[in-house]
Formats: C-alpha cells, structure tokens, sequence
C-alpha cells in the first residue's frame, strides 16, 4: 500500500488561556491559538476586536504601554514569553514586526538594512555587505536600489519602503515575521508585490498577518482565526473558515453582514 506523505509542521507559538487588560478595560479573553512554523495566519475580525492587541503580545511590544495586564501563557518555542524572565532584544531578533506604513529610519538604506545585525555585533563590511545584499534580494528590492545604497530611505516609494522594512527584519534571520496590516497603505501593485513576496518567504519563515482585507486573508494565508470583541470565534485552515464556517458570526462578518 502506498503511505500518504504528510508534512508535519512543529507548533511555535502555542498561546494559552491569554486575557489581557488595557487597566480594566478585557481586551483579549481567553486567547487559545496553536500556530505551526513555516505557515501564513491571518487575524481577522472587525476594528476594535483585539487584532493588533493580540499580534503586540507575541513579541510582547504589548508591554510599552504601562497599564498593559496579562495573564495566561504564550509559549514560543516551548518557553512562556510572558513569564518575566525572557530577553526583549533576543525575542525581538526572533520574532520580527512590521507595521502599517513602512517606518525606514531617515538613515541610507544600507544602513537601514545593517542596523539590526550591527547591533547584534556584526561589524565586519564584507559581512555586513552580504547581509544587505541577500536581505534586499529577498524581497525582490536589490535591482532597483543596487546602485543608490547610500541614498536615503526616505525617497523610496511606499512600497519599496515597505519591501525594505521586511528587508531589515529579515536581516537579524527571524524565524517570525508579525505584520500589522503590512498593505493597507499601499496601491493595488505594491500590495500585491507584498502578497506574492509573503507567499516566498512561508518557505523559510512563520508569517502572522492582521488584514482588513478578506480577499488578502483567503489567498496568502494557511489559516485564520476570526476575532471579535476580544475573543477568537473560530480559528481554521483558511479554506474552512472561507468556505464553511462552522460559526455564524464567521459567516456573517465574511459575507461582509457586519464590519
Ligand atoms: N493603549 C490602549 N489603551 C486602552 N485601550 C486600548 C488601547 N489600545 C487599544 N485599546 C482598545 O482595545 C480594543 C482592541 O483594540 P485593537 O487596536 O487591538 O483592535 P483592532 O482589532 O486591531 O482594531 P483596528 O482594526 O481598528 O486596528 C479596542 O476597544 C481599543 O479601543
């Protein structure tokens, strides 16, 4: 009899009973989400239902604002990040962030892409200019900025700014890159250049994406989980949850009911 060759993926992020409070303020309740490496998630869900509490938690960016409260457990890679003893600078190297509107610091765009490996010690050029090289190549940026290094980043387009953001995080070799609505600043072609570069990078990285964006969600991710008023209603491969929910307030919100 033939075997079936399934690939198993190994869970990163096991995220545990999380409740998380803005002072008193429940913002995310009881938060149970197992995510696996080298798949794309989607965080969906009306605004103002916890979309970007939840992604700030898994790097623990979540904790800059001070009246921030958290309970239960979000294991990445087995320890439980949220227990006080883990090492912010070393978590963030692993699990990267990119935000709404690419962000590049007023600096060359070498040295935006150099910044995170030269603070993790890197100083040597030869390596330095690797790193560079290899980060802007894989976001497909390296053709059109190979000659203007030394320019600043800040005369790109926003969609080259974007690409060079998932450049720089990629350069400390993160194993999660966490986007927070990582398009809805950009046109329709450099929305889809973000796409398609998400669609390359599940290869080698774990991608947790909070989209707006139905259509987004159902063509680049490998599952979704749907929120609403802190809570997640249903987490599924993203097929299931676009197809046949098992929730009818999944199926409202995707029909475009309420949102
Ligand atoms: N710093 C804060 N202090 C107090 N309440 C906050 C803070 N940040 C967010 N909230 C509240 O927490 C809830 C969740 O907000 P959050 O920004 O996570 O939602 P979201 O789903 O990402 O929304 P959107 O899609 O509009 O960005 C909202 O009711 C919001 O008002």
């Amino acid at each position: 009899m033939q075997q079936q060759m399934v690939e198993k993926r190994n869970s990163i992020f096991d995220v545990v009973d999380l409740n998380l409070w803005y002072d008193d303020f429940h913002a995310l309740k009881n938060i149970n989400l197992e995510m696996n490496e080298k798949e794309v998630t989607a965080i969906i869900g009306p605004s103002g239902c916890g979309k970007s509490t939840f992604i700030k938690t898994m790097n623990l960016m979540i904790q800059m604002i001070p009246t921030v409260k958290m309970s239960g457990q979000i294991n990445f890679e087995g320890s439980n990040i949220i227990e006080g003893k883990v090492d912010l600078v070393s978590l963030r190297k692993h699990v990267g962030m990119i935000f709404q509107k690419g962000n590049p610091f007023p600096q060359s765009i070498f040295d935006n892409i150099a910044y995170g490996p030269r603070i993790h010690g890197i100083k040597d050029k030869k390596k330095l200019n690797e790193i560079v090289e290899s980060s802007l190549k894989d976001v497909a940026l390296w053709d059109e900025v190979k000659d203007r290094l030394n320019s600043s980043a800040i005369g790109l387009s926003g969609g080259q700014q974007q690409r060079l953001c998932i450049a720089r995080t990629l350069a400390t070799k993160p194993e999660v890159i966490l986007m927070d609505e990582p398009t809805s600043a950009l046109d329709p072609i450099s929305t889809l250049k973000i796409e398609e570069l998400i669609t390359e990078l599940k290869s080698k990285y774990t991608i947790v994406i909070v989209t707006h964006n139905m259509q987004q969600a159902a063509r680049i991710s490998d599952k979704t989980a749907f929120f609403l008023n802190g809570e997640v209603i249903e987490y599924d491969q993203t097929d299931i949850i676009f197809s046949n929910p098992k929730d009818r307030r999944t199926e409202d919100y995707i029909t475009g009911r309420f949102g």
